[in-house]
């Protein structure tokens, strides 16, 4: 297979091509299958196939869930998934979502079963143990390394949105604005960086926007859980390039659009739909 040009290349390249900013998220749940599907060896990547090929056209990238894959003992279908999707649509990028964090050692690990293994062009990781938990990622120059800063859930604000001092001027900010600034500035040596930053909270897409520029930000938390588009879309666009810098993802609410036979169509409706609707949000 031929050399992926780097991933931010090819995010630039989705945006202005597919002129879409919608990732579909590959959260593969066995029960909620079509009975065409269901139970069947190989369900996973044949449900997953079926949503990659159906939908292709449509995004800026598509984003496999580890976990949905692995606690089924079905990591084998998730490299062919990946495999699938470089050989078939090789446009569009792979972000792998594992939210790894560990000591620079065992984070080597898991830069290579994400790079190595999956061959993935980006991978949520986890800033909880800092820099050094980030830099074996780094090393693969050509990947993006996308971390959590102020995600989706209800529980994020637990730490997330701790006042921290600011060393320099004692000033004070929020746990989660500490982590886009060190992402912006010291962590970003490569310009690998992007951050995760939920469409559940618009204000701090918007706070998150104006510390890193044009970083790309994954927005999860439209459909499922509910994020507004015309509002998540105002806040993460990049001053002067409406389109851009946003990979906004939306997973249940397209994979289980219909459990029928035309399961696929149905995922496909529901993400022109989105496509859409993230469109004429554009500034
Ligand atoms: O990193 C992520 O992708 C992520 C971060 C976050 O803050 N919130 C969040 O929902 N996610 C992931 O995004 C997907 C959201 O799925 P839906 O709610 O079904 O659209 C899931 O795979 C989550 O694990």
């Amino acid at each position: 297979m031929k050399t992926r040009p780097l991933f931010t290349e090819q995010l630039a390249n989705a945006w202005s091509t597919q002129d879409s900013m919608l990732c579909v998220g590959l959260d593969p749940d066995p029960k909620q299958f079509p009975a065409s599907i269901k139970g069947k060896g190989g369900a996973i990547l044949a449900f997953c196939r079926e949503i990659v090929d159906a939908t292709a056209d449509l995004v800026c990238a598509f984003k496999p869930q580890i976990a949905y894959f692995a606690s089924q003992g079905a990591e084998d279908q998730l490299e062919q998934l990946i495999d699938h999707i470089h050989r078939q649509h090789p446009q569009v990028p792979v972000i792998l979502d594992s939210k790894r964090g560990d000591i620079g050692s065992t984070a080597q690990q898991y830069a290579i079963e994400a790079f190595e293994r999956y061959k993935a062009d980006a991978v949520t990781v986890n800033p909880y143990m800092g820099f050094d938990s980030i830099e074996p990622y780094l090393k693969y120059a050509d990947k993006g390394v996308i971390v959590l800063c102020r995600t989706s859930n209800p529980g994020g604000s637990d730490l997330q949105f701790l006042e921290v001092n600011e060393p320099d001027n004692a000033a004070k900010e929020q746990l989660y604005q500490r982590v886009a600034r060190l992402a912006a500035s010291r962590w970003n040596k490569t310009g690998q960086l992007g951050l995760v930053v939920g469409a559940t909270f618009p204000d701090e897409i918007a706070k998150v926007r104006a510390i890193v520029g044009e970083m790309p930000l994954l927005i999860p938390g439209i459909g499922a859980q509910g994020g507004d588009i015309p509002s998540t879309v105002k806040a993460g666009t990049v001053h002067g390039s409406p389109g851009t810098g946003m990979i906004i993802n939306s997973s249940r609410a397209i994979l289980y659009a219909s459990q029928d036979s035309k399961f696929a169509d149905a995922a496909r409706q529901v993400a022109i739909a989105t496509r859409d609707a993230l469109r004429a949000a554009k500034a």
